[in-house]
Parts: structure tokens; sequence; C-alpha cells
């Protein structure tokens, strides 16, 4: 029986789809201005392979993660680049889908763009006008009203209320709360930035932030879904907020199950756009191979937080390389537990530690005790049992999206990516010695340098601020 821990009962509940044999899933996805980055993917791995498992445990799951395609963030750069709200957010969507591609996450079965729902919007938030939760703020906002909501603030917890950022505070009197929150944003007399905006019964105008996944949530699914996700930093005011406009909208209950990723961290921080301390995938693909970088995403338990740095993607580059290593020189295409008793058992084991809530550092555990009895049986010739047990490594890794490469394949690849990172780190520390030498004055070491690094293929070009760039002939 699947136990998933639900962030508004605080507590692992045995999972029971509204609808037999069916799951409606909804995930907050990306607000596109910039590349995806590392944290992205966390939070996408972890609902990829949440996804994966339901569906190999034979539900029909309809999987959706919006795109946020109008926002402040993205308005602000799209002026800096001096290009359309929209041909930077298109742009960002492609690249998204490049690098998500790339890590073997499978596409949603749809992605609403915000763009493509203000009519819906517009009339969810007539609904909440009507109804009295909203109202018209004295700068032409429309505000959603928390003090109407009996249990505003249910999924962060009331006793611990969650602090309310400064900013907001400062904002005189245009809020009857200091925690209501803009559904419909004015836009301003003169539209410095030519903002996108929208005409509306108030005006023209363009949707916040929270109201457009209620929205699209009950325009795709209705008001009731099975599983709604995202990473943990979203849990307040996003999902409350969410809650509080859809439960008042609608006055049914809105997510059965509240799903939160733990976040990945840069040096004790939240990897994110906004901090400016992110590392892209794309990055990290250049020095990582992408079933490496998926094995480390989910090598600590979904829920709890993950340290980025380079120590810990060597270390599961070095796990996954003993999997495949075991994998080597079998033909795991027959029956996974290869009709004995213990590759039964540790389909069993893995399939219970995935039922605990997705845990997939257990689950990683039995792939490697599964691994360890494969080696063994290699090396004592019983090769019936090491192609079954094989087969029930492969058959058990593959439902989350791990060892679907041929070994050798793997193991070449991730030799290749060693000795171009070593090369790489080699340019680099030569390039630095160069400028040291220029700054002192040693012309003769530093015109020796430039001739090694000509005969290793490298063109310098010298800036004129001291800055060296470099390429490959
Ligand atoms: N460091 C992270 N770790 C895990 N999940 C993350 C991280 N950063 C963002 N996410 C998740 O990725 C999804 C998209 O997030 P979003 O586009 O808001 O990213 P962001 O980098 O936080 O952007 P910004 O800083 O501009 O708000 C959300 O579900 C969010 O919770
Ligand atoms: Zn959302």
């Amino acid at each position: 029986m699947l136990k998933i821990f639900n962030t508004l009962t605080k507590k692992k509940e045995k999972f029971i789809p509204i609808n037999a044999g069916k799951i409606k899933i909804y995930v907050c996805g990306v607000t596109v201005y910039d590349l995806c980055h590392l944290g992205h993917a966390r939070t996408f791995i972890v609902f990829d392979s949440v996804i994966r498992y339901l569906r190999h445990c034979g539900y029909q799951v309809s999987y959706v993660r919006n795109i946020t395609d109008i926002d402040d963030k993205i308005i602000k750069r799209a002026y800096e680049n001096n290009e359309t709200t929209q041909q930077l957010t298109n742009r960002m969507i492609q690249e998204m889908h490049l690098d998500l591609d790339a890590l073997n996450i499978l596409r949603p079965n749809y992605e609403p763009k915000v763009t493509e729902h203000i009519d819906i919007i517009i009339k969810f938030i007539c609904l909440l006008i009507s109804k009295k939760h909203a109202y018209t703020a004295p700068n032409g906002d429309i505000m959603f009203s928390v003090e109407t909501m009996h249990n505003y603030g249910v999924l962060s917890n009331k006793e611990n209320p969650p602090k309310i950022h400064d900013n907001i505070l400062k904002i005189p009197n245009i809020k009857k709360n200091p925690m209501d929150f803009v559904l419909w944003k004015k836009t301003t007399y003169n539209n410095k930035l030519g903002e996108p905006c929208w005409s509306s019964p108030w005006g023209l105008g363009r949707p916040g932030w929270h109201i457009e996944c209620s929205a699209m949530n009950y325009s795709i699914f209705g008001n009731q879904i099975d599983i709604h996700g995202g990473g943990s930093d979203l849990i307040f005011p996003h999902h409350d907020n969410e809650i509080a406009q859809s439960v008042c909208a609608h006055e049914t209950s809105y997510a059965n199950i509240w799903m939160h990723s733990g976040l990945l961290l840069l040096n004790y921080e939240k990897m994110s756009k906004s901090l400016n301390n992110f590392f892209t995938i794309r990055d990290i693909l250049k020095h990582y191979d992408p079933e490496t970088i998926r094995f480390f995403l989910m090598s600590a338990h979904y829920r709890s937080q993950l340290k980025y740095n380079d120590n810990n993607l060597k270390n599961a580059q070095t796990s996954l390389k003993r999997l495949y290593i075991a994998l080597r020189d079998t033909n795991p295409t027959i029956q996974p537990n290869g009709g004995d008793n213990e590759g039964e058992y540790f389909i069993s084991k893995f399939i219970s530690k995935m039922n605990d809530d997705f845990n997939t550092p257990e689950a990683y555990s039995v792939l490697f005790d599964i691994a360890h009895r494969l080696n063994n049986l290699k090396i004592k010739g019983h090769s019936l049992l090491a192609q079954g047990m094989a087969a029930t490594l492969k058959y058990l890794a593959n439902i989350i999206g791990l060892l679907h490469q041929n070994p050798e394949i793997f193991l070449k690849k991730i030799t290749l990516k060693h000795n171009k990172n070593r090369h790489f780190e080699k340019i680099q520390k030569l390039i630095q010695c160069r400028e040291v030498a220029r700054k002192n004055n040693q012309w003769e070491l530093a015109d020796s340098i430039r001739k090694k690094l000509t005969v290793m293929g490298i063109t310098l070009e010298d800036g004129p601020t001291g800055i060296t760039k470099w390429h490959f002939k």
C-alpha cells in the first residue's frame, strides 16, 4: 500500500485516488526568464520519479506542470534584453525543454501557460469578488482578503504563522490586512516598461502570481486534484494562497495531498535565480553524464534538503559506476527475477521502500544489494542466476528512470568526460600562471606558457582590461 507524506496533515497517509486507478497531479513549474538551474532539476526529477513510479503501479496519471510566462522578473529581464516578454519566454521555454529532456525527465501531459488562461483567471477573480473574498485596493489592484477565510495559512501551520515579508508591511493603505495578496495588478498609467496587459472589468492589468495555479487547476482538472507538488519554498505564501483562492471560490476541498521537495542548496542557501547563486543544468552537463545528475538528485529523500557540490556529484558518479560495472557482460533481457526467490525478495523490498513515501535512498540500497549479489554470482560462474539478477537490477532501476544505458557506453562516456575535465582544469591553471607572469613582467615565462597552450590547440586573446579569453583552434 502506497503511503505519501502530506504537508497539510504532517503525516504519512495511505494514498487513495479520487477516481480509482486515475491520478490528477499538478506541480508548480518555472518562471521562464533564465536558463533552468539544478534546483529546478531537483524538484522536477523528484516528481518525475514519483510519476514514473505511480505509472508503474498501474495508475493512469495525468500530470500538469505550469509555465509562468508573465511576472515582474520576466518584464524586467525582457526590458533589459530589449526584447518582448513573449520573445524571452518562448526562447526560455525551448531551452527548458532541451535541458529537462537531456535529464530524461518525462514531459508533463500538459504545460499550461498563464498568458493563455487570462479569461479563466479573470472569471475566477470575479467569482472571488462576488463571494466577498476579494476587494479593490485604493491603487486599483484587486486583493484577496485573508480575513474572509476561517483557516487561512492551514498548510504552513497557523500555530506558527509565517513571517510577513518586510516590504509587504511597508506598503501603506493598500491592504486591509498585511497578509492580503494581489489577484490582479492594475497597469500603471505611464506603463514605463511597456509591460503586457489585458483588459478586465477592473481596467488594464495582469494577474498576480498565486491566482494562475488555482485558475489553471480549475480549468484543467475541476477544483479537486489528488496531488499538488512543488519545492518546499512554495509552501508559504504560494500554496497557502492557492488553497485560500480555490477553497473560497468553489467551496470544495482543493488538493488531497500536498507534496514538497526539499531544496537544493548552494553554500547553505537555496539555489535560485533571484539570489543569482545558481549553476545551470547546461553547465553541469558539460562535466557530468545526465544520469549521474539524476542519480545525485534522488540520492537524498525527496523531502530532505540536498547540498550541491562537486564532491557529492563525484560520489554519485562513483556509485552509479558501481551499478553499471555489475551490469557489465550480462544480458539482462530475460525475466527480471530469473524465476528464483531471491530476485522476488529484492523486488518486493524495493517496492516496499518506494511505497514508503518514495524512499529513494533506501530503494538505492536495495539496488546496491542486488549489484553485490550479482558480482558474487559472476565470480562464481553462475551465469544463468547472474543474468536473472542483472535483469532484476535493470528492471527496478528503470522504474525510477535509471540504468537505461548500455554499461559499456556509460563507462566509456564518463571516462571521456573525466579526461576532458582534467584537460580543462589544466588549461585554466596554465592561463592563470601566464596572467601572474605577465603581471610580474616575466615575459619569457608568459611566452613559453602561450607556446605550450598553442601546442594544446588553444588560442588566447588578451583583452584590453587584462582579462584573457581562450578558445580551441
Ligand atoms: N533550489 C531549489 N531546489 C529545489 N526546487 C527548487 C529550487 N529552486 C526552485 N525550485 C522549484 O522549481 C520550480 C520553479 O521555480 P522558480 O521558477 O520559481 O525558480 P527560482 O529559481 O526560485 O526562481 P526565482 O528565484 O526567480 O523565484 C518550483 O516548483 C520551485 O519550488
Ligand atoms: Zn503554482
